[in-house]
């Protein structure tokens, strides 16, 4: 009998899983379609599962799985699994990240020679046995422009192809260094420089609070009259309803949409518009690519089950067991200081320095620098970014990460600083543990607090005087927004000072803004941890 039982679902490349079959201790079982109550009367069998996008692995399926070691995501997105109970089950989630770039940029390029000559509603019209030469006039696009916003593996693999057919390429994403998009021959702009001079608008961002509906209705004012716009990294980048009033108007010719806010999706308005085009996320779909994500997450596997190191671990990394049991509550407080410096920081980051103090001084901090790494990255490239490329992922982006272990902690056990320098200026955030596995943020720019990192939380530098705390609560509590915690840290009386609030749900942008507006607050930022 083989030691692993491994179940594939989800349609899987079976060719892909040779890595697996080739080995006499892995036995692979291919599973057809199940609801969550017959995942659960089988997974307690298996040591790992391949997954696509429809099997959710939810904390049900988790709490049933007690021999589950890794669950292993054919492709790039792990919204349909639960990272947060995988974890607690100390299950490793892995993803294959690199697998379906060139299919995605492929279909993309598809989506936008499509688009300008017509050919779905030329095909349409053919096999309705009409001969209509006159409707469907294109255009080229040689010399024209195309606005790539994120400019990642797909956006770049986008543009590398554009610019083959001629095409000027202007560039968003500002998370990429000059440097390197130079080093591509493309120049980058802010989104507002881009909207205007774009004949072709394509997106290749994940979906985060800051790209959900980024393509919404000021966006499309502005862009220049007859664009045409594609979507084929996330549904919800570009506002649908917005899309839709554009394309009534005029403003925008042509639309191409692979991915939907709500998936699956037919009766979808935009359907019924003669210039709108659409695919059923079909971006990874093809041979090469499901063979290549099966390939990489099948690898992974075996890596796992041989308690080898994974590449690309989305959950914890994969270290050996005598250093993960030290390092391992140091690795969620590194997370979440890097993930709330992602949402402090302003500017173009170039650097990112971490300082280890006390206890941790002597241990093996790599990994806590990765998380840290990982936690920042996180909000901008999700799903991309794992413990194995973080720290190559910032390389590329041209941030130096520099790590300093220093003996003294001044008054704690153990004390992390991650300092983010960007051309806008340095950000320092300094957390500890609390009786061995809380975490809490403990200084921020330099003014002590008591902050648990979790939920959503507001940061306020402001000025220490009276009228200042009571109406920031005042503007929140009008919106029912429960404030479950808040903090005051000033080094003088009558200087800056900074507030840092735990509130219940996610604050309005119009909140945010009155907040702003407070007489005596010097800014504000939501968090979301
Ligand atoms: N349609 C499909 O089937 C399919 C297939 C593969 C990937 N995808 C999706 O395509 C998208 C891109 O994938 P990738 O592999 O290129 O990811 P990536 O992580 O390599 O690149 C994403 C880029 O977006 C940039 N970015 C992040 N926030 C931004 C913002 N606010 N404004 C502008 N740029 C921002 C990042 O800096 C990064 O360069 C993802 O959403 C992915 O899920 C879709
Ligand atoms: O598996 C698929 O078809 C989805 C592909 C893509 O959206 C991904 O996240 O990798």
């Amino acid at each position: 009998m083989a030691q692993f039982k491994v179940l594939a679902m989800d349609n899987v490349s079976q060719k892909g899983l040779e890595p697996l079959y080739n080995k006499p201790d892995i036995e692979v079982v291919i599973g057809s379609k199940m609801t969550e109550d017959e995942l659960i009367a089988v997974i307690g069998e298996y040591d790992a599962m391949i997954v696509r996008s429809a099997t959710k692995v939810t904390p049900r399926v988790l709490e049933n799985a007690p021999k589950l070691k890794v669950v292993g995501r054919a492709g790039v997105g792990v919204d349909n699994i639960d990272l947060e109970a995988s974890t607690q089950h100390g299950v490793l989630v892995v993803n294959a990240p690199d697998g379906n770039t060139i299919a995605a940029a492929e279909h993309t390029m598809a989506m936008m020679l499509a688009l300008a000559r017509n050919i779905p509603q030329a095909v349409a019209k053919m096999k309705n046995g009409v001969w209509d030469k006159k409707a469907f006039l294109g255009v080229e696009l040689r010399g024209k422009t195309l606005g790539v916003i994120g400019l990642g593996r797909i956006g770049s693999a986008v543009a590398r192809r554009a610019q083959a057919m001629e095409m000027d390429i202007v560039a968003y994403d500002p998370y990429i260094s000059e440097e390197k998009a130079e080093s591509m021959g493309i120049k980058l702009a802010t989104l507002e420089e881009l909207l205007p001079v774009a004949d072709f608008i394509t997106v290749h961002m994940p979906k985060t609070k800051e790209t959900y509906h980024m393509l919404d209705d000021k966006a499309f004012a502005a862009m220049k009259d007859g664009v045409r716009v594609i979507n084929c990294a996330r549904g919800g980048i570009v506002d649908e309803e917005a899309l839709y009033k554009y394309m009534q108007y005029g403003k925008v010719a042509g639309a191409a949409l692979d991915v939907f806010e709500k998936e699956p999706n037919t009766d979808s308005p935009l359907l019924e518009m003669n210039s709108f085009i659409a695919t059923p996320h079909l971006g990874a779909s093809t041979a090469e690519a499901q063979i290549n994500v099966a390939v990489d997450v099948a690898e992974e596997i075996v890596e796992a089950l041989q308690g080898k190191v994974v590449r690309n671990t989305v959950n914890i990394p994969s270290v050996k067991p005598e250093v993960m049991s030290k390092i391992k509550p140091y690795l969620k407080l590194a997370e979440k200081l890097g993930k709330f410096q992602a949402q402090l920081v302003e500017g173009r980051v170039n650097k990112m320095e971490v300082v280890y103090n006390g206890d941790l001084a002597g241990e093996d901090v790599k990994p806590i620098t990765t998380a840290l790494v990982k936690g920042f990255l996180d909000p901008i490239l999700q799903e991309s970014v794992n413990f194995i490329n973080a720290p190559l992922l910032a390389k590329n982006r041209g941030i130096s990460v520099v790590q300093t272990v220093n003996g003294r902690a001044d008054g704690y056990a153990s004390l992390i600083t991650l300092k983010v320098i960007s051309d806008k200026g340095e950000k320092s955030l300094s957390g500890t543990l609390f009786q061995e596995n809380e975490p809490r943020i403990v200084m921020v720019d330099g003014y002590r607090v008591d902050a648990v990192p979790e939920g959503n939380m507001l940061y306020v530098p402001h000025m220490d005087k009276p009228r200042i705390i009571g109406p920031v609560g005042m503007l929140i509590g009008e919106h029912q927004i429960n404030i479950a915690g808040m903090q005051v840290g000033r080094k003088e009386i009558g200087g800056k000072a900074v507030m840092m609030l735990s509130v219940d749900a996610p604050v309005p942008e119009e909140t945010l803004k009155a907040i702003a507006e407070i007489d005596g607050v010097l800014d504000v930022k939501f968090v979301s941890l």
